[in-house]
């Protein structure tokens, strides 16, 4: 049905313009649809709507007209009638949207139409109840015309209704039928007219109708689009707000962020001051810092310098060390262990070595108990050193062979743990029999301008204590006929006489050879080792060189000794050929251990010959030789039993000290060094000798200065006391002296006064002359030789001046007897003879004057009687007063008294003194002079000890300024001064 209407809503002008019910019904569709329309959007105003539907929906029940007309009015009053609602109709309207408002409109004009398809009903309204109910029926069947769709139906109902009732009443009513038939033909007349009218007016409401549908559909169509647009809008609203309320959220998170950050700001600035605080801080702690950078920048430098240097001196030390062993002769003992074997790791044995400090040459066997035991050596290689760093300390044996040093290189060790890997090699891995070789024709190639070099190699065996050449073919221990031994060529030289020695010129050429020898080696399996060394294998290679510069040559030789292993005959299982095999190396090893410990503790008898291998060893062993030893060990601790054993015997190795190895210069060469040796080491004696006895005479002459120097510091002394003695005896004889002359003078007087009374009373006027002294006139000189003298001269007192030393000497000699003698007649003359005039003094000048004053300084000794020189010098000048004096003074009482004697000897020996003290004072460098020549004459002892003499005695003058006279000398000489 509302399908129908909706498609008869769509196709209105094909419906038909009568069917006032189906416009109706189809406006009440559309209406329908409109509130349908208006349900989705609840926006839309509803109350008239749900009215119009209210009304619509009753318009369709039986009576429609009749009920439609009071639905109409209602709403048609509730329009225009009702002046309560008009004020909220019109606001209604108003406010209501334009679509809104042309619904309702619509809906009334489609109001007349119902009204009048229901108006022909009301005339009945007089009919009786059952017509009434005939009515209800017929407007039941009306109601339900309509819903067929039939137009007129409805009236057609009426009129069968009317026939009915017609027949019921019959006859009576037939009239009145009749009448009312025809009155109603008439109203049908009427009708039909009324119809047409009506007709025409519904055309025109049908066209007003569909206009305004047409309208309304587009009222609909944009209420539809509005309402889609609004729909639209309003999901977009919606989203606003949706959006709104996010952006609100987000606003509140926002804010409530801005909230944390501000007080995070706030809490940032407080903490910014704080930083600014600390920043002040951290600027001066920056600047430490950059200080304490730089000095610990300087320090690490100064620690890196130190710490390099450290590392040279500790190189240095180890160097030095190594060559004080070297000097000691000490064998070089170098431990190497292999790795653990694919079969040791598959049965989970473990390590029994410990290698943390094996850099200082140092490995700990912990072994099975839990004891540890701790070797030194002076290398330590652990499993993982490969051969190149093994031969980095090997190489500068190389060095050695061509400096002309004879060199051994052996390996030790129990069976299967790498002699023949540390000495051969494997193609990858070349060993130190190799790497010495190439390094010796590397140092050749090298010194090819300064030395010549002729180098032959041999390969030997000893197999079950028997030598063979392996560089000989079908030199198999079963195929070998030459039976080779050990000889002795020289002192301290063994070589093994028929040896094939090959001359090689490269590296190359020797490699061949060495690989021939230790192919042709006896090489068997055992339980230890599948390719077991059942010998001792030893390349020799001969080094002869010569240096080009001086011709000096030298014969030295390698010695590569691959040991066969030691091992425990049980433990190996060997049997038959193998056993024997074992037997005989253990025994040959078991003789090198004898003789290891023979050399230990310096035994007086070392068992060389006990075996082969220690016969052929002997050169190297006994110190002509360097030697190093390669003890190989294992790591496993199954073999811990093994490795003390070897590592012990290294250890004593170790320690023997063979004394320096000697450098192999060739025979002839060292015939001749030990002629010029010979002649040399004479020489060296005369030379010792000559300086042996140089030696003495310095000596000598050293105690002789020596007993100078003592000897004139004594003389010193002695001059010192002499002069304090000398000073107090002056004071003594000035303070006599004068008393004496006070008392002649006045003696003098006295006389003078006396002879003067008896010459006047006895005697006639004498002349001027005879009152002049005769003994004056005696000791006057030739007058023209006499210079007249001022008498007051004579009275000067007595002076003690150097200007006047003979006078004074005599005057005190005479004054010093006159007091010693207490004459006064004496002392009278002396007095005369001393300050007499200038006429009598002369003579006597004259004779003393060239008495020398040296003549008094000459030593006194210490008996005088036994001294006759200075007796006789000390004599003399009296001897000479006593001469030129008159006859009284010529018999002085000084000389002739003794007690007068002695007193005199004792002034003479003062004065004497007085005048040595002087002799001292005047040449004080002559003791240093006279030291200084003893000095130079000691470093002059080598040229002889005369010429120092001399050359002493020329500068002793020179050092005391003026020249002396040989007498001088001579008195030097008596006063020992010179010697
Ligand atoms: N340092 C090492 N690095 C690697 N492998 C090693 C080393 N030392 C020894 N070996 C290996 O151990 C095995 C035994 O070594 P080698 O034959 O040299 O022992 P050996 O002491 O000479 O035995 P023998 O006394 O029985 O002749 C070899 O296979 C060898 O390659």
């Amino acid at each position: 049905m509302e399908e129908g209407s909706s498609e008869s809503g769509q196709d209105g002008g094909a419906l038909s313009a009568a069917s006032v019910g189906t416009e109706a019904v189809a406006a009440a569709a559309v209406v329908r649809k409109t509130v349908k329309m208006s349900e989705t959007r609840d926006f839309i105003p509803c109350a008239s709507e749900g009215t119009c539907l209210r009304d619509y929906s009753r318009s369709s029940g039986s009576s429609a007209a009749a009920a439609a007309q009071p639905d109409v009015a209602s709403c048609t009053g509730s329009s225009e009638a009702a002046p309560r609602d008009d004020a909220d109709a019109d606001a209604e309207i108003h406010h209501t949207p334009d679509y809104a408002r042309r619904a309702p409109a619509a809906r009334l004009r489609i109001a007349p139409l119902e009204l009048f398809s229901a108006a022909p009903s009301p005339p009945a309204a007089p009919r009786p109840p059952a017509k009434a109910a005939d009515a209800e029926d017929a407007a039941d069947d009306g109601a339900a015309a309509p819903e067929a769709g039939a137009g007129g139906g409805a009236q057609e109902g009426a009129m069968g209704c009317q026939i009915a009732r017609t027949d019921k009443g019959n006859g009576d009513c037939c009239g009145q039928l009749r009448q009312e038939y025809d009155s109603l033909l008439r109203e049908k007349g009427e009708c039909r007219r009324v119809l047409e009218d009506l007709m025409r007016e519904n055309d025109l409401k049908t066209k007003e109708c569909h206009e305004a549908q047409t309208s309304l559909r587009d009222l609909q169509m944009e209420l539809m689009r509005k309402s889609m647009h609004v729909g639209s809008l309003a999901f977009a609203v919606e989203g606003q707000v949706k959006e709104k309320t996010r952006w609100r959220q987000l606003l509140k998170d926002l804010s409530e962020k801005f909230k944390a950050l501000k007080t995070e700001h706030q809490i940032l600035l407080k903490e910014s001051e704080e930083y600014k605080k600390c920043l002040s801080d951290a600027t001066q702690m920056t600047t430490t810092i950059h200080q304490y950078m730089s000095q610990y920048a300087s320090l690490e430098s100064e620690f890196k310098d130190l710490k390099e240097k450290f590392s040279e001196e500790a190189k240095e030390h180890k160097d030095l060390y190594n060559k004080l062993i070297e000097l000691k002769g000490n064998i070089r003992v170098f431990c190497r262990c292999r790795p653990l074997n694919t079969e040791e790791t598959a049965e989970g044995a473990s390590m029994a070595i410990d290698f943390d400090s094996a850099k200082d040459g140092e490995l700990i066997v912990r072994g099975h108990v839990s004891s540890k035991k701790v070797f030194k050596f002076d290398s330590v290689f652990n499993p993982e050193e490969d051969q190149e760093k093994v031969f980095e300390k090997t190489a500068p044996f190389a060095t050695s062979v061509l400096d002309g040093f004879n060199v051994c290189i052996f390996a030790y060790g129990q069976t299967g743990t790498g002699k023949t890997f540390t000495m051969e090699g494997t193609e990858g891995a070349r060993g130190v029999n190799y790497r010495i070789l190439d390094e010796l024709f590397r140092v050749v190639k090298d010194r090819h301008d300064l030395f010549q070099y002729e180098i032959t190699v041999s390969a030997l065996e000893v197999y079950n204590e028997q030598i063979h050449d392996l560089l000989l073919t079908g030199s198999q221990p079963s195929t070998t006929t030459k039976r080779l031994e050990v000889r002795q060529v020289a002192e301290g030289v063994h070589h093994v006489p028929g040896l094939v020695e090959a001359r090689v010129a490269n590296m190359d050429e020797a490699w061949d050879v060495l690989q021939t020898g230790s192919k042709a080696r006896v090489v068997g399996s055992t339980n230890a080792n599948e390719h077991s060394s059942r010998s001792h294998c030893i390349h020799c290679v001969m080094v002869k060189g010569e240096n080009l510069m001086n011709g000096e040559r030298t014969n030295s030789k390698l010695w590569l000794i691959d040991l066969a292993g030691s091992e425990r005959v049980a433990k190996t299982d060997a049997q038959g050929e193998r056993l024997k095999e074992a037997q005989n190396i253990n025994k040959s090893l078991s003789a090198l251990g004898d003789v290891i410990s023979a050399l230990a503790t310096k035994s007086q008898h070392i068992p060389f010959r006990n075996s082969k291998l220690t016969h052929l060893l002997q050169d190297s062993l006994s110190g002509d030789s360097k030697t190093l030893m390669f003890v190989q060990i294992s790591p496993n601790e199954n073999d811990v039993g093994e490795t003390l054993c070897s590592l012990n015997f290294a250890s004593r190795v170790r320690g023997i000290e063979l004394g320096q190895a000697r450098k192999q210069v060739d025979v002839g060469e060292l015939s001749r060094y030990k002629l010029m040796v010979g002649r040399a080491k004479q020489d060296c004696k005369s030379k010792d000798a000559q300086i042996k006895s140089m030696e003495e005479t310095i000596q000598s002459l050293e105690a002789k200065n020596k007993a100078k120097d003592l000897l004139t510091m004594n003389l010193q002394d002695k001059i010192k006391e002499l002069e304090s003695q000398l000073l107090v005896e002056r004071k003594i004889a000035r303070q006599h002296v004068d008393n004496k002359i006070a008392q002649d003078v006045e003696r003098k007087q006295q006389q003078q006064q006396q002879s003067h009374k008896m010459e006047e009373n006895s005697t006639y006027m004498r002349s001027p002359m005879s009152e002049r002294n005769l003994n004056t006139t005696m000791e006057r000189p030739p007058l023209s030789a006499a210079p007249k003298k001022d008498p007051g001269m004579a009275k000067q007192p007595f002076s003690d001046s150097n200007n006047s030393d003979t006078y004074s000497f005599n005057q005190l000699m005479s004054l010093a007897e006159e007091k010693e003698n207490a004459n006064p007649d004496a002392a009278a003359k002396a007095r005369r003879v001393s300050l007499c005039n200038g006429g009598a003094r002369q003579p006597r000048r004259s004779s003393l004057i060239p008495l020398p004053r040296r003549n008094s300084l000459m030593p006194l000794p210490a008996g005088g009687a036994k001294t006759p020189a200075p007796a006789l010098a000390a004599a003399s000048p009296l001897d000479k007063i006593k001469e030129y004096s008159s006859p009284p003074l010529s018999s002085p009482p000084v000389m002739s008294n003794d007690k007068g004697g002695s007193r005199s000897k004792r002034i003479s020996s003062i004065l004497r003194r007085s005048l040595q003290k002087k002799v001292v004072i005047r040449p004080p460098p002559s003791g240093q002079a006279g030291r200084r020549a003893g000095a130079v004459a000691a470093a002059a002892a080598a040229q002889g000890i005369d010429s120092a003499r001399r050359a002493a005695a020329r500068r002793v003058p020179a050092g005391g300024g003026a020249p002396r006279g040989g007498v001088h000398q001579n008195r030097d000489k008596e006063r020992g001064w010179n010697h």
